[in-house]
């Protein structure tokens, strides 16, 4: 059975059924794994949040592999962080579209952060060039995230690929053709959305993925499904995914793009050498450089004088970004990606 949202977390007031505690209170939220250099990204995340004055804090959803010491670093910036459990997807024999794609089915334990009435989902290789906020207040009851472009090869696997048809351009490069029945759903990049946590999703998320045989883009892929009834595109100034500059360049205006997710290969600015596919492109060297212009603007760094996130209270170590260079340079190869 495909999974689905069920009919009973989405109450006819379009609210979603939540144990209310009484909170009404929103904030970003981020995922990172392992003991690698994506901290590098939450980081900039971080910065550049503060440096379009989001007025929501950044959570980021860390597994138990992340090093104190990296920890420490996003408290540093402000995070709150908060440990989660692993979710393993059901035993399989996938070739997930990236190997380490096998940890991401961990995001989903972001649903069971109730104490948050709205949530903007962001990947640590995602940076917001402009302030978002008025996302949080879409109306209720709907998940919202940018369309996917169906051209990398990182879709070789799918239909669509072996036919040459993308939601991008439905009517231009190929129609879908009458023989294969209906074309796919509209279907979204899970780098960035916004949703409801909430108690009734989370367990029914919990309790469809191990009927849910893995597919090649792991959770996306799941959320995809388990969402379909509740989806709505919205513009992809929202989450530029970079492929779409030289696949889609007449539905890309980059003057307008709010976010930019850096998920192309070779586009993680962390590791950017300009050596693979398209990486000697000047659009992409000019946002390689933007992210890089936040993440080593000190003046963006959390400071004592900054308002306190909501949710934790910590103390605020002295370690700052440049403190991270050297940290992560004593850290062992990343273990997921
Ligand atoms: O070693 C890793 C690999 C991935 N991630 C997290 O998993 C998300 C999805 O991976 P990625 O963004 O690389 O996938 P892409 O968007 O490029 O397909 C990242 O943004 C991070 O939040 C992580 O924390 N550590
Ligand atoms: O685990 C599956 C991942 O799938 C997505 O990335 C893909 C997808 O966007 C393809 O369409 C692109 O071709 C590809 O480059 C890109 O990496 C999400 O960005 C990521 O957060 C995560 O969910
Ligand atoms: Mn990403």
């Amino acid at each position: 059975m495909a999974p689905e949202m069920p009919a009973n977390a989405y109450k006819g007031t379009g609210k979603v059924a939540t144990l209310n505690m009484g909170y009404s209170k929103r904030a970003y939220v981020a995922f990172l794994a392992g003991n690698g250099d994506y901290v590098k990204g939450v980081v900039g995340l971080a910065k550049g949040l503060r440096k379009v004055a989001s007025k929501y804090p950044l959570v980021v959803a860390i597994l138990p592999d992340v090093p104190i010491e990296h920890r420490e670093i996003l408290r540093s910036q402000g995070c709150i962080v908060r440990e989660i459990e692993p979710i393993k997807p059901p035993e399989n024999q996938i070739q997930f579209a990236m190997a380490y794609y096998v940890i991401n089915y961990s995001k989903l334990r972001i649903w069971s952060f109730e104490e948050y009435s709205k949530m903007v989902y962001l990947d640590a290789d995602i940076q917001v060039y402009e302030n978002i906020d008025h996302l949080f207040d879409a109306p209720d009851g709907y998940f919202y995230a940018v369309m996917d472009c169906f051209c990398e090869k990182t879709w070789s696997h799918s239909p669509q690929y072996s036919i040459g048809y993308c939601q991008q351009c439905p009517h231009e490069k190929v129609t879908w053709p009458a023989e294969m029945d209906s074309p796919p759903s509209l279907y979204f990049n899970a780098g960035m959305f916004v949703f409801e946590p909430s108690r009734v999703t989370y367990e029914s998320l919990l309790q469809t993925l191990p009927t849910t045989p893995p597919t090649p883009f792991a959770e996306q892929d799941f959320l995809n499904k388990f969402f379909q009834h509740v989806y709505k595109p919205i513009p992809l100034v929202y989450n530029l995914v970079l492929a779409m500059l030289w696949r889609h360049p007449d539905n890309v205006a980059l003057e307008n793009v709010k976010v930019v997710h850096y998920c192309a290969a070779g586009s993680k600015p962390w590791r950017y050498t300009g050596k693979e596919f398209n990486m000697d492109r000047e659009d992409i060297k000019m946002l390689v450089t933007k992210w890089w212009d936040i993440y080593n603007d000190e003046l963006l760094d959390f400071k004592a004088e900054d308002p306190i996130p909501e949710g934790e209270t910590f103390s605020r170590p002295s370690i700052n970004v440049t403190m991270l260079e050297h940290k992560i340079s004593h850290i062992p190869a990343p273990s997921a990606a």
